[in-house]
């Protein structure tokens, strides 16, 4: 076993380790980037970027699709040959990190490909070496795809979202199993490449996190383009054989060629020493505070609360919202108190988070039942897209959600076309906590979608 002292080792490389490792490196620290698959994560190579790769393929199609509603005809073949060779060239290089590991050691940092394990404060083994950080570890070890303990599913060659993005030819019928983010987008596109899709959710709506008024909408979308959905279904069990997959859901069986599983993520948090700096080893999540730094919680052998020394996390371990830009905000924390500068530090109160299906359901800081739960003296007003909407037919709405003893928002959520964009006026206006009396006050462009939260700004009852 050899021992190499460093600076700072980043043990998995996603989004946000890759841009501790990267920024450090530039910064003058010597620092050691571990990582056992590709860098960069799940987002480049099996997830946000292929997907989107995949959404935008599939908008125009489906927006060729509705010439004929406005002016002329069309006749649009969709074929999935040039999607499949585009996420080989221009987003993954073929699951290639090489770009990657050149960037990060181009900025300073010494790369080191193998599964990391922590040592103790300070301390990684990867194989034969152990690196020593004076600093410290930040962890950044990110998710799995979970399998849900439904009879007869292990086994059978269902697909993960590591698998559809890698499809180079199209199933006639899919059934995917779980109506969250990744399954909506990926029901969606395959649908509009002319695949049978049936998406199954045990949840009684699609997105069950987001505003009960979104799912509806998100709903009548999938079903007016063909996807049959099914919510409330529990899957007693799955089958396997020469005609595909079938699904029992008790009062029906679901039959398709291809399975996806896309019914949440599992932490990479087993069996990576957790135990040898004091915490528990079958955490779910990694407690942390402000600074990224991370805190023995309930969950910990000693549940003090107290930070561990030499050790932050970064990234969907932190269980604060699963998103690349969660991961390199809290990246961005963490540099920050490495390099002993002074905040600011983590503030969760208006993360955005949107689902890339068409129309896209945008939201920001609180859903109305999160405020109600968290004791908010709630008001809230919802609005459609008004004229733009009507213009270019289509459907959609926003919902504002705001603190009536505060008069301010503390969450919003837009459904349209465009909703990540329109979200951002409401991203700032939760996070600088502007005063609904001055939102009103604001002149709104006409004919915008974004028009539509004027008359819902004047909608709430403060
Ligand atoms: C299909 C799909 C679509 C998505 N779309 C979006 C989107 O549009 N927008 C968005 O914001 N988010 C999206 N996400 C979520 C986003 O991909 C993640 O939030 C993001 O990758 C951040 O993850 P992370 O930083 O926690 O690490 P991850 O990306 O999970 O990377 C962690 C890395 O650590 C490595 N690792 C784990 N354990 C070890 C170990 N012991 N030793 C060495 N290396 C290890 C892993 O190999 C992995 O490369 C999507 C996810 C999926 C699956
Ligand atoms: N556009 C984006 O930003 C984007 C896109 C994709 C994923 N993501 C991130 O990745 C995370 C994981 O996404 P996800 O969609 O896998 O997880 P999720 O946990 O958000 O959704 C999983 C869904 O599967 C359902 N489910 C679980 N077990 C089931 C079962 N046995 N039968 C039927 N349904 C079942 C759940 O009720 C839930 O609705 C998301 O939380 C999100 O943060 C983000």
């Amino acid at each position: 076993m050899t021992e190499v002292e460093c600076d700072v080792v980043v043990l998995g490389l996603g989004p946000g380790g890759e841009h501790v490792a990267i920024k450090l490196g530039r910064a003058g620290l010597d620092v050691v980037g571990i990582e056992d698959r590709l860098v960069g994560g799940e987002c480049p190579y099996y997830g946000c970027v292929p997907s989107k790769m995949m959404i935008a393929a599939a908008h125009a199609v489906a927006a060729a699709r509705r010439v004929p509603e406005f002016g002329g005809t069309a006749t649009v073949t969709p074929d999935w040959g040039p999607v499949a060779q585009r996420i080989r060239d221009e987003a993954t290089d073929d699951w290639d990190d090489a770009v990657a590991v050149k960037r990060l050691e181009d900025n300073g940092g010494r790369f080191h490909r193998g599964r990391g394990v922590l040592d103790g404060p300070g301390r990684v083994r990867v194989g034969e070496t152990t690196y020593v950080a004076r600093s410290g570890v930040v962890l950044n070890t990110g998710t799995a795809p979970a399998a849900p303990p439904i009879d007869g599913l292990q086994g059978t060659p269902y697909w993960t979202n590591r698998d559809a993005v890698a499809v180079t030819e199209l199933p006639g019928s899919l059934v995917v199993l779980g109506g969250g983010p990744i399954g909506c987008e990926f029901a969606q596109v395959f649908a509009r490449f002319g695949v049978r899709v049936t998406v199954v959710e045990v949840a009684d709506r699609l997105v069950a996190i987001e505003e009960p008024e979104a799912s509806e909408l998100l709903t009548k979308a999938f079903e007016a383009e063909g996807i049959e959905v099914r919510t409330g279904a529990t899957v007693r069990s799955v089958g396997y054989g020469d005609d595909g997959f079938t699904l029992d859901l008790g009062d029906e069986k679901v039959t398709a060629d291809k399975l996806l599983v896309a019914a949440g993520r599992k932490a990479n948090l087993d069996f990576i020493g957790l135990d040898t700096v004091g915490l528990g080893d079958d955490l779910k999540v990694v407690e942390t505070d402000e600074r990224m730094r991370v805190r023995r919680g309930a969950s910990s052998p000693d549940s003090s609360g107290t930070t561990v020394e030499k050790l932050w996390a970064v990234g969907d371990i932190t269980g604060k919202g699963a998103f690349t830009h969660v991961s390199m905000y809290q990246g961005a924390v963490a540099i920050r108190d490495i390099l002993g500068q002074d905040g600011p530090w983590a503030d969760y109160r208006a993360v955005p988070r949107v689902t890339f299906t068409s129309p896209e359901v945008a939201s920001v800081g609180q859903s109305e039942k999160a405020a109600r739960d968290a004791g908010v003296d709630v008001a809230t007003a919802t609005g459609d897209l008004g004229a733009r909407g009507w213009l270019a037919k289509e459907t959609g709405l926003v919902k504002l959600v705001a603190d009536k003893k505060r008069g301010v928002l503390v969450g919003g959520c837009v459904v349209g076309e465009s909703g990540g964009e329109i979200l951002s006026m409401l991203e700032a206006a939760v996070h600088a906590e502007i005063p609904v009396t001055t939102l009103r006050t604001m002149h709104f462009a006409y004919p915008t979608y974004h028009r539509a939260l004027e008359h819902a700004l004047n909608g709430l009852d403060l």
